[in-house]
């Protein structure tokens, strides 16, 4: 099982309980550090951008987005420190990281829980968020519909075990307000393929 072994700033428990376990951490990651960090991987990332269907219509996805397994030994060096600061605080044998960039207020993604079968019970997915800060929506998929609105500061991780996921969706909507870019890194143990 997952243990926090580290509180830097102290652990907000946002809940825990037989639906699921969420964790916010802020102040993980120096500010400098995770500047630094932020104009790497925006500069130097191969950034996608996808399609999918909606409504019978195939349309952008709303951000950019890429991939590494964490063995790759082409790993980018910035994402090689950030795995040592999140395993720093969360004991999880991490097997991939996924990137995803906010350019601006427009990007998004919708609610959503994370795919089961990229995810081996037991193991939280942890998310390191870098740049501008964005809301994150937390919505339970039961009555009663508890909902979350969670500030994603820079340098913070946000924790959510396995079993959150059959219970919650997630999500960071479209803003009004003029924003800044922000890059979430989604680390997470995955099942051999
Ligand atoms: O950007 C975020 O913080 C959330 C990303 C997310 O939910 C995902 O990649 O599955
Ligand atoms: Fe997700």
């Amino acid at each position: 099982m997952a243990q926090f072994s580290l509180f830097a700033a102290g652990p907000q428990v946002l809940f825990d309980d037989p639906s699921g376990r969420v964790v916010y951490i802020p102040e993980v990651v120096p500010a400098d550090t995770s500047r630094a960090w932020f104009a790497q991987l925006f500069e130097g990332i191969a950034w996608r951008g996808g399609r999918r269907m909606m409504y019978e219509r195939e349309v952008d996805v709303p951000r950019l987005r890429a991939h590494f397994e964490l063995a790759d030994p082409d790993l980018p060096a910035p994402l090689h420190e950030a795995l040592a600061a999140v395993r720093a605080v969360v004991d999880a044998p991490f097997t991939s990281v996924g990137l995803n960039l906010y350019r601006d207020e427009h990007d998004s993604v919708a609610p959503h829980n994370d795919k089961l079968e990229d995810l081996v019970r037991g193991h939280p997915i942890v998310l390191l968020s870098l740049g501008a800060t964005r809301e994150m929506v937390i919505r339970a998929k039961h009555p009663p519909r508890r909902v979350l609105h969670l500030d994603l500061v820079a340098g913070s991780l946000l924790s959510m075990d396995y079993a959150s996921q059959f219970h919650y969706d997630h999500g960071i909507p479209k803003q009004r307000a003029p924003m800044g870019p922000r890059i979430s890194l989604a680390f997470r143990v995955r099942p051999p393929s």
